[in-house]
């Protein structure tokens, strides 16, 4: 329905354009920039960071109130998927930057579109947007950001921005994970059994509540201290990883429909027992090597190793009657339009451990590289915390 919505609008709202922002622009803008990868200190303000512009017609820019953080700004900063990122990244240099550097950081935007390219159509100045932004492009913990109409979506009307900046990039890839590629979604979900590994942080108190929204019993693997953090945003049995081996804990339990895994390491090697054989259940690791084999062996190379990585997985599990499959955040403005309706009807809420402000990037970053997440950090970027 959704989907159809953005096309009626395209085709109502004939060629509007803003020329307001064009007129009145700056060069440059504030942002928080890396000159090269490395640990903290590579993370450098600078009031003279280039204003980005429109390269194709169905972009806008975004003016940022609030930008989100996520593990990979962490593993980004660190050079993680550089080579990958270098060649997404504008193959044709039409922005013609000269390179990666400076790097933006910073996947989720929530703010204002302050121009819309030639093509368009369902967003215009002045509306209220959200989105999670592809690791290939310049990030959102400056003024403002580029992305693509079919990445943007009209923010839930109920939450203020930096409530909505912890959603973006996590809903992408849990949808993504659950619905594209675990085959779940709000008509086949009603009592399917789901197994979230690593209820706490962002993705897992995101997909806690998408899945429970959808009708399915939700089971959840945290630390005992975030138990109750998960019940809230209604898991139906939670299983302590500190407390002993979950796999011993969980042998007992009904076998499940769906795994989602954002633990990774050993869990593979037995999650995939606790699968309904031969249903058409699903085990959705989010822990891949896909990048790390790009940026060792170089794109061509890296992208055979990982298929013959998965192929040989997918296969050897297919012989025990279960799927294995390797999830990926995609973004996807049509996606986060149905969150946004989820979220405005109360289904699903924002979980914002802390906020900090624009001039506290390096604090918010050590907070997201100590792990033990809570939900999500967020950076509020006020005009005042532009100086
Ligand atoms: N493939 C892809 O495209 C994507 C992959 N990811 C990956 O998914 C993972 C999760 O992302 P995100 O939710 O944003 O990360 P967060 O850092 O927000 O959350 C991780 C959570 O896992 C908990 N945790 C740690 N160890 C365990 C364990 N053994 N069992 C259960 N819970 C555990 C942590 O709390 P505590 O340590 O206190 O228990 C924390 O709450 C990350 O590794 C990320 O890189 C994320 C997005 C996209």
């Amino acid at each position: 329905m959704l989907m159809c919505r953005r096309w009626l609008v395209c085709s109502l709202r004939c060629h509007y354009r803003s020329f307001s922002f064009s007129a009145a622009r700056r060069t440059v803008m504030p942002a928080w920039v890396i000159d090269k990868y490395g640990k903290n200190d590579v993370l450098r303000f600078t009031k003279n960071a280039a204003l980005p512009i429109i390269h194709y017609p169905n972009e806008v820019v975004v003016k940022v109130h609030a930008a989100g953080l996520n593990p990979i700004d962490i593993s980004m900063r660190g050079g993680y998927g550089a080579a990958t990122m270098a060649m997404k990244r504008d193959p044709l240099n039409i922005s013609q930057s000269g390179g990666e550097f400076p790097l933006i950081l910073g996947r989720d935007v929530s703010g204002e579109i302050m121009e819309c390219g030639l093509d368009v159509k369902y967003f215009k100045p002045g509306d209220q947007v959200w989105a999670a932004i592809p690791p290939w492009k310049q990030g959102s913990l400056a003024e403002f950001v580029v992305v693509s109409g079919n990445e943007v979506s009209h923010k839930p009307k109920s939450l203020r921005h930096d409530e909505a900046a912890s959603i973006p990039y996590v809903a992408a890839t849990a949808w993504s994970a659950i619905v594209n590629t675990g085959g779940l979604n709000k008509d086949n979900s009603v009592k399917k059994r789901v197994l979230i590994l690593g209820g706490s942080g962002g993705v897992g108190t995101f997909a806690i509540q998408m899945v429970k929204a959808w009708g399915a019993h939700v089971t959840v693997t945290c630390s005992q201290n975030a138990e109750r953090l998960v019940r809230d945003l209604g898991a139906d049995d939670v299983v302590d990883y500190t407390a002993g081996p979950v796999e011993k804990q969980l042998k007992n339990f009904e076998k499940f429909d769906l795994i989602l895994d954002s633990i990774g390491g050993e869990t593979e090697k037995w999650a995939l027992d606790l699968l309904k054989p031969w249903s058409g259940a699903k085990f959705v690791t989010l822990i891949t090597p896909f990048l790390q084999n790009t940026d060792r062996l170089g794109l061509a190379d890296g992208m055979m190793q990982s298929a013959v990585t998965v192929g040989c997985k997918v296969v050897k599990n297919l012989r025990k009657g279960v799927h294995y499959r390797w999830g990926f955040f995609a973004p996807s403005g049509s996606a986060l339009d149905e969150v946004s309706e989820m979220v405005d009807a109360g289904k699903v809420r924002p979980v914002v451990e802390e906020v900090f402000s624009f001039a506290q990037v390096p604090e918010a970053f050590q907070k997201v590289e100590q792990g033990h997440a809570r939900g999500k950090t967020v950076v509020s970027i006020m005009e005042d915390q532009k100086e």
